[in-house]
């Protein structure tokens, strides 16, 4: 299923065919040199996009992606030599190998298989580490790699130069593989697994919360963006004739990550723009490289021209446009925006499982501090639960907890009879439980329509997730919106779409943390009324966390007071009011009853994961 309007994608990936067509056909008539830059400049273009696929989507720069075209170079190469070459140089391959004499198309097919089946094992790995460390997992990828070729000499043979391979790519094989990668990234880009990735990328916490697996669409993205390296480098291998381990370390990693950062990790677009940017300067600087004459004036060898030149070229992007010449959207995605709001007749369906959720015993510690101390609930679909404490009693924490977010130190939850410790936030979020942010976690880049409809993709069957996200905008009203990005609303209007999100994830039980928080009186009066609408008519069970007293007690049925990370009271909103343990406690002993405000609340960021 694709997440973009199949109108724009049609016309995107036409754009992108007939651009690779028509440089073809200029370079074709432009001589024997302009074919031999055009080649290498799409198979250098299949390589960007392929590190595209998965640096750009999810956000995690590789280092390691030349691995992958090494192995494809490799392995199509051992397929397409002649059997008489293996013979005189390699004289120590397996018998099968030596005698395999394939055609380009074919090995390019093997060297696809191989290469995944390496990505896959390596990709289990990586996949366990985040950020930085694995950027750096990735560094060591490369060196491994280029050190298991150098010392397998008798497959590769060694550091040497491996030669005698049939020069078969031409222009056109290059055109026409550079047209099936650009599509294919295309398309997995506004893929169901694409979208599900970009908003891990913008935010991993939120994206596990509406139901996105991270660490298995980061494996489905490593994989498909290795098969297209290793297409990238049986092109190269065949289109070279003669390549060494060299051709895949640092200095081509160097090149080619300059691309997709000079145009843009993001898009598709980004990689056409920075590949076409560093070939055009490299190109250009190459010719200047051996020293030229001004006049009189002779300007002397510069060694390593091309590489400054990049390099400032880099510089330029981060200072001027961090995100990359083409920005964060496809170039079609700028021109063709969708016209307003589209009415929908769609609605949220009613929970039909009123499973409690039951949690006993919840304690979270962090180092000596306990945050929350053996605290029992029990929450029921149908219901509204206020959580009230003072700043720093524990709220958030014991929302966290029962999110899945944090792990408690001690304590155990189910919902009906599935236990929740353990699991992952994104199956909590798939059996039901959805939730808010205190500090708005959004995903900011992406639409107000993809924030939502990630959430009803990651959650429900799928195929009625449009529908559902549809109706979630319209419940909040901020469906007018869908089309902006989400990270450009006010406070007030972010808070809604977050509640919408969570809703498009179907849930019985959705907790909101802080929801009125950046809200006026009328929008507050305004979210109370939506909220009561989720419980009465959809039967929803909500857990609310907030400061406002008046808010907490016109909407809730019952309340549960936490302080110092004890639960000291619950009960019915009257009930509450009048204990004195929550008075002395919660609002002070000088206030009076009725005194709808906490005095001095400052909301705090500290524990947002
Ligand atoms: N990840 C963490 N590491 C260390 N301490 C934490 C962490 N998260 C929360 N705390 C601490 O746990 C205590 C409870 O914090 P929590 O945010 O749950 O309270 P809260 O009731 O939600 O507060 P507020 O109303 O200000 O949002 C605080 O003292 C806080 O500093």
């Amino acid at each position: 299923m694709l997440t973009a309007s199949p109108r724009n994608m049609a016309i995107a990936l036409a754009a992108a065919a007939a651009f690779v067509i028509v440089a073809a056909l200029v370079a074709s008539g432009l001589g024997a040199a302009s074919e031999r830059v055009l080649s290498v400049f799409f198979i250098s273009l299949i390589a960007v996009v392929g590190i595209g696929i998965y640096s750009g989507n999810s956000g995690v720069l590789s280092f390691g992606h030349l691995s992958f075209m090494a192995v494809g170079a490799y392995v199509s190469a051992l397929l397409t030599l002649p059997a008489a070459m293996k013979a005189a140089t390699l004289p120590k391959l397996p018998a099968w190998l030596a005698a395999t004499e394939l055609g380009l198309f074919p090995a390019i097919l093997v060297a696809i298989v191989v290469t995944c089946a390496f990505a896959l094992v390596v990709g289990l790995a990586v996949g366990r580490l985040d950020g930085s460390a694995a950027t750096i997992a990735t560094l060591g990828l490369l060196i491994i790699t280029h050190g298991v070729i150098i010392g397998w000499r008798d497959v590769t043979r060694g550091s040497g130069t491996f030669f005698g391979v049939p020069r078969e790519t031409s222009l056109w094989v290059a055109a026409g593989w550079c047209i099936a990668a650009l599509v294919v990234a295309r398309l997995y880009r506004d893929s169901v697994s694409g979208l599900r990735l970009r908003a891990s990328r913008e935010n991993a916490i939120a994206a596990g919360a509406v139901g996105v697996d991270m660490k298995r669409e980061r494996l489905i993205s490593w994989i498909l963006s290795a098969a297209v390296m290793a297409v990238s480098g049986a092109l190269i291998a065949h289109f070279l004739g003669a390549f060494s381990p060299k051709k895949f370390y640092f200095v081509d990693t160097f090149q080619l990550l300059a691309m997709l950062i000079v145009g843009g990790m993001t898009t598709v677009t980004g990689a056409v723009t920075g590949a076409v940017t560093i070939t055009v300067v490299t190109e250009v600087l190459r010719r200047f490289e051996s020293g030229f004459d001004i006049g009189a004036f002779t300007v002397p060898q510069v060694f390593g021209t091309t590489q400054i030149g990049i390099a400032l070229i880099i510089l330029f992007a981060m200072f001027r446009k961090a995100e990359g010449l083409a920005g964060l959207k496809e170039w079609e995605e700028r021109v063709f925006t969708r016209r307003g709001a589209e009415k929908t007749a769609a609605t949220l369906p009613a929970v039909s499982d009123r499973s409690a959720l039951t949690a006993e015993h919840m304690t979270m510690r962090f180092g000596g501090l306990t945050a929350v101390n053996d605290v029992s609930v029990t929450l029921r679909p149908g219901e509204i639960v206020g959580l009230i404490g003072p700043n720093g009693s524990g709220k958030t924490t014991l929302l966290n907890m029962l999110s899945g977010v944090l792990e408690p130190t001690e304590g155990t939850s189910r919902l009906g009879e599935t236990k929740l410790d353990g699991l992952p936030t994104h199956r909590i979020a798939e059996l039901g439980i959805a939730r808010t942010f205190q500090n708005i976690r959004l995903f900011p880049s992406l639409t107000v329509e993809q924030n939502v409809l990630v959430a009803g993709l990651s959650t429900g069957s799928g195929e009625d997730a449009r529908a559902r996200a549809e109706a979630a905008l319209a419940r909040l009203g901020v469906a007018g919106h869908a089309d902006k990005d989400a990270g450009t609303f006010s406070y007030g209007d972010q808070r809604r779409i977050e509640i919408a999100r969570a809703l498009a994830c179907q849930p019985k039980l959705l907790f909101l943390d802080e929801p009125a928080a950046g809200m006026n009186r009328e929008e507050t009066d305004a979210l109370m009324e939506t909220l009561r609408g989720l419980t009465r008519e959809l039967g929803i069970g909500i857990l609310l966390v907030d400061h406002d007293l008046k808010l907490i007690n016109s909407l809730c049925d019952r309340i549960l007071v936490l302080n110092e990370g004890r639960l000291i009271a619950s009960g019915a909103p009257a009930e509450i009011r009048r204990d004195p343990a929550v008075i002395e406690a919660y609002l002070g002993t000088s206030q009076t009853q009725d005194d709808p405000a906490e005095p001095g609340h400052q909301p705090t960021e500290e524990n947002d994961p």
